[in-house]
């Protein structure tokens, strides 16, 4: 069972996704958007670390291991959590446009079960993009980078500014965040493209 509904489906004038010339190269990891992020943080201790990498054009791949942590069935991955290490591939693969986007619609499809322990090769790729809309699609396979697919994802990305973090997050972190001089670079970096 799989299809993507009309939302995800990029209009007529949606135009192919420019690579930034300040992307990293492929083959490079990419680096945590933010150190407490689920998905990618290294200061989160029940978070995911998912490390994404540069691959060719707009795409990038990830490693996900499954963890006992993980399961929703005894001895099987909870489908919530494989639709974060997808929606975080996802997420990564803006920083290759060098745009500031939230997902604003993930479609998954469970197509196998994933046991603890097994080795999610994620990899992702934007398709389109009209406006602000970025539109992206990712695998996960297993049993290798060239296994079968167990998970499969649609998504649609708006383009954000800085603003939304900062009028919409928790004063407590916004602030922390402010006053860490890497991660206002970071994000305002991205505020000025070509
Ligand atoms: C110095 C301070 C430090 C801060 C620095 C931080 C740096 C961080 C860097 C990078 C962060 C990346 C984080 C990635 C994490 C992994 C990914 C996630 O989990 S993200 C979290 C989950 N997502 C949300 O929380 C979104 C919640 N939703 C919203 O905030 C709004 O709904 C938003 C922004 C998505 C859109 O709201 P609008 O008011 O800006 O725009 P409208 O006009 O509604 O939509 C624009 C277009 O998009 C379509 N659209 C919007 N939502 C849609 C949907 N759900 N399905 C289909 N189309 C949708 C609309 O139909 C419209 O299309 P038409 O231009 O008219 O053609």
């Amino acid at each position: 069972m799989s299809g993507t509904s009309a939302a995800l489906t990029p209009p007529a004038d949606a135009v192919a996704p420019v690579r930034h010339p300040d992307a990293p190269p492929p083959g490079e990891l990419l680096g945590a958007h933010y150190e407490h992020c689920f998905g990618c943080g290294g200061g989160q201790p029940h978070g995911l670390h998912l490390q994404a990498r540069a691959g060719e054009g707009v795409s990038v791949t990830a490693e996900f291991t499954v963890k006992p942590a993980h399961q929703g069935a005894p001895g099987l991955a909870h489908g919530g959590v494989l639709a974060t290490a997808l929606d975080e591939t996802l997420g990564s693969l803006n920083w290759l446009l060098r745009t500031i986007a939230v997902t604003g619609r993930l479609e998954t499809d469970f197509v196998r079960p994933v046991p603890v322990d097994t080795v999610l090769h994620l990899d992702a790729r934007i398709t389109a993009v009209h406006g602000r809309k970025i539109y992206s699609t990712a695998t996960g396979r297993i049993g290798g980078p060239e296994g079968p697919v167990a998970v499969r994802a649609d998504a649609l990305f708006i383009e954000v500014k800085v603003d939304h973090f900062i009028e919409n997050g928790r004063p407590a972190e916004i602030q922390a965040a402010m006053a860490d001089p890497d991660q206002v670079k970071r994000a305002r970096a991205f505020e000025v493209n070509p």
